[in-house]
């Protein structure tokens, strides 16, 4: 496209943006309008707007909980109505109440109109600016490459999209494209040689991003990668269904494989360090800015312990690779060619899937008519009652805790306890947050049972603690205290900690948020009130008794058979990933050989769950009872005497086992 026509087409964008947000004020707040006219009306209009403003926060927030009951529209309607009938009540004051209307959603909807170029023009700012940057601390990149636009910022650098010079002649969607990773100049030369390190000799193989070249000019860096079009986790993560989810994460952990397998610790797996494309399915970790490499004995390979040969080694290797630079690069092009052939793939009968979510078989739209009907404003303020309830009782940090000295070393010849910290909050491991110091490849995958609890439930980001300590508690309060005390204990660590916290059930946590408009659905919780109009709370979840999450639960409980769409064995492989003590965590290479990622099992959401884990209870069985059989890998001592060993499950046998077991 033009330069010109682009400018047209984002004015166009912009305007029309500009008119839905008109519409959207002049639905949004007359309601808020009426309120000035007389007390009868205020007070009319006042519950309206809030009963308006609440579904639609509602709506927004927790989408699971209003689907199938109340719509934002059906909501705008009755609201609409509601005005009319007002209107017609006050006959005298129409005419005044009108223009004042008309006056005030003319004010609105300038108001928002501004605020929205005031943010257009803002990105437009920042693109320049990158653009501008880049070519003014690196000018060999305007020799090489046309670079057309800021593509993502990070803390430490400016990713940029760009093209080859030379590759002006082909057609735009057969130019290859760059992601050019411009390095903030405050970043440590260190964090950038490791970064380049582990690029270099890692990447370009088995879901791990490569690099193409690096380019130095005084105190700048950029570093050129294959560019790769990617859906953000943000837009997608509630809509993919089961088997993207699956891919989701068997490529995470085939990445994560093998950059185990050089000692090495991502540190920084997090949604927007993984380039994933739902159409095509492709994936790429990236963002090794906070790489460690491990030794032998399991301290962290410092960039400064190195000695300046093996330095120099990497960069002559560096060197002699110029030659096979530069050869990759994924054009517009290509990526159609990727997806047809996924599609050719998919229709021989292979491959993972790009369809949208399904609404789910017959029995949840059985059970979704059953939880369907209309929501009074009680239940809809029970209902988000009920939610923050939840919420809180995950992210409760007792106010005593200080979290600078909320964990004690009890080895007393340790003097400090030096650890690293490094990572994205929400997705560091406990040992991490205990403060201890041999932490290793684990640590990457708790951030993926992160990500997986995420996928589950639909609520991310699921941890979002400001401080280790606040981390810490929500860990505390999702599997409670006791295997915390344990880890702590084995890790030669003191937790300080008043309260006992129960375990919660990581399938019921899952489907409580994932599936809200059940587990909240009216008819249900009239099932189980009490004659006196009150519902039984636990008091250790803080949930009705009959949707009590806490594990191992005394409780008459509401089963939801057939409302989850994963089957038990993505659990226990959660269960696995977020194992609270890292001596005892699933390795990736483990993780991979799990049951979960085998094509033996189907979903079976006809069948009720705990049929299900009932039947993958035998099956372990079984196959603990074979394990004494096969060698594997000893734990240590210590971690063993707590927990329980993870049994990888040959595939013949997941068949007998299944087939003994009715064929699930
Ligand atoms: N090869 C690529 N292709 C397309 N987009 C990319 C590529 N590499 C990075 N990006 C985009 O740029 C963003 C920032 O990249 P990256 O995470 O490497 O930078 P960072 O400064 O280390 O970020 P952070 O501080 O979040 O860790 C990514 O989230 C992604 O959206």
């Amino acid at each position: 496209m033009e330069k010109k026509e682009v400018q047209h087409h984002r004015s166009q964008q912009a305007m029309t943006k500009s008119l839905y947000a008109i519409g959207m004020g002049l639905l949004g707040k007359s309601a808020t309008n009426m309120g000035c006219v007389n007390t009868n009306l205020e007070s009319a209009g006042k519950s309206s707007s809030t009963n308006y403003n609440r579904n639609r926060f509602y709506n927004e927030r927790f989408v699971p909980m209003a689907s199938g009951t109340v719509s934002p529209v059906s909501g705008t309607n009755h609201h609409s109505k509601h005005q009319q009938l007002l209107l017609q009540q006050a006959p005298k004051c129409t005419a005044d109440l009108n223009d004042k209307l008309v006056k005030i959603n003319r004010q609105n909807a300038n108001k928002e109109l501004s605020t929205m170029q005031a943010k257009d023009v803002q990105s437009v700012d920042k693109n320049e600016e990158a653009l501008q940057e880049l070519q003014e601390s690196i000018p060999e990149i305007s020799k090489i490459f046309d670079v057309h636009c800021r593509i993502g910022s990070g803390t430490f650098s400016t990713v940029l999209l760009g093209t080859l010079q030379r590759e002006r002649g082909l057609v735009e969607t057969q130019r290859r494209r760059f992601a050019i990773k411009h390095h903030n100049p405050t970043n440590h030369p260190e964090r950038i040689l490791r970064e380049l390190e582990c690029m270099y000799r890692i990447g370009g193989v088995e879901n791990v991003i490569g690099i193409n070249c690096c380019i130095r000019y005084n105190d700048n860096v950029a570093f050129v990668m294959p560019y790769m079009t990617h859906d953000r986790f943000h837009d997608i993560y509630r809509s993919l269904n089961f088997p993207e989810i699956r891919d989701y994460l068997r490529n995470l952990l085939i990445a994560l494989r093998h950059v185990h397998k050089f000692n090495v610790i991502h540190r920084d797996v997090k949604p927007s360090n993984i380039l994933y494309n739902r159409r095509t399915g492709k994936f790429l970790l990236c963002d090794f800015g906070l790489a460690q490499r491990i030794a032998e004995d399991g301290s962290v390979v410092q960039s400064s312990d190195r000695s300046s040969r093996e330095v120099l080694s990497f960069l002559r290797d560096l060197e002699n690779g110029r030659g096979v630079m530069l050869t990759d690069g994924n054009s517009a092009q290509a990526e159609a060619e990727d997806y047809m052939a996924r599609r050719r793939m998919r229709a021989l009968g292979g491959g993972g899937s790009v369809e949208r979510a399904v609404t789910g078989p017959p029995s949840i739209q059985k059970l979704r008519e059953q939880a369907g009907g209309h929501l009074t404003k009680k239940d809809v303020a029970n209902q988000r009652a009920d939610t923050m309830r939840l919420l809180n009782r995950l992210r409760l940090l007792s106010p005593n805790a200080d979290p600078n000295n909320y964990v004690v070393c009890t080895n007393t010849s340790m003097k400090e306890m030096h650890a690293s910290r490094a990572g994205t909050p929400g997705y560091r491991p406990p040992e991490v947050l205990l403060r201890y110091p041999k932490q290793s490849t684990a640590v990457d995958v708790w951030a993926a049972g992160v990500i997986m609890l995420s996928l589950l439930s639909g609520l991310h980001p699921f941890f979002k603690a400001p401080h280790d300590c606040g981390a810490l508690a929500e860990i505390i309060n999702l599997f409670g205290d006791m295997p915390v005390r344990k880890t702590a204990f084995l890790l030669d660590r003191l937790i300080l900690l008043a309260e006992k916290v129960n375990t919660l059930d990581l399938r019921r946590v899952c489907m409580r948020f994932r599936h809200a408009d059940f587990f909240l659905a009216p008819e249900i919780h009239r099932k189980y009130r009490r004659p006196d109009g009150t519902t039984e709370m636990c008091r250790s979840c803080e949930q009705p008794t009959f949707n009590c999450l806490c594990s191992n639960s005394g409780h008459n409980l509401e089963r939801y058979d057939g409302l989850d769409i994963f089957p038990a064995v993505a659990y226990d492989l959660l269960s696995r990933l977020l194992e609270v003590n890292p001596q005892k965590r699933i390795t990736a290479e483990e993780a991979l050989k799990h049951p979960f990622f085998s094509d033996q099992h189907r979903i079976a959401t006809e069948i009720p769950l705990h049929q299900q884990q009932h039947i993958m209870q035998h099956q372990q069985h079984i196959m603990q009872h074979q394990q004494h059989l096969r060698s594997r890998e000893t734990l240590p001592s210590s971690a063993a005497r707590t927990l329980k060993a993870f049994v990888c499950y040959p595939m013949e046998m997941t068949t007998t086992a299944s087939q003994a077991a009715g064929n699930i």
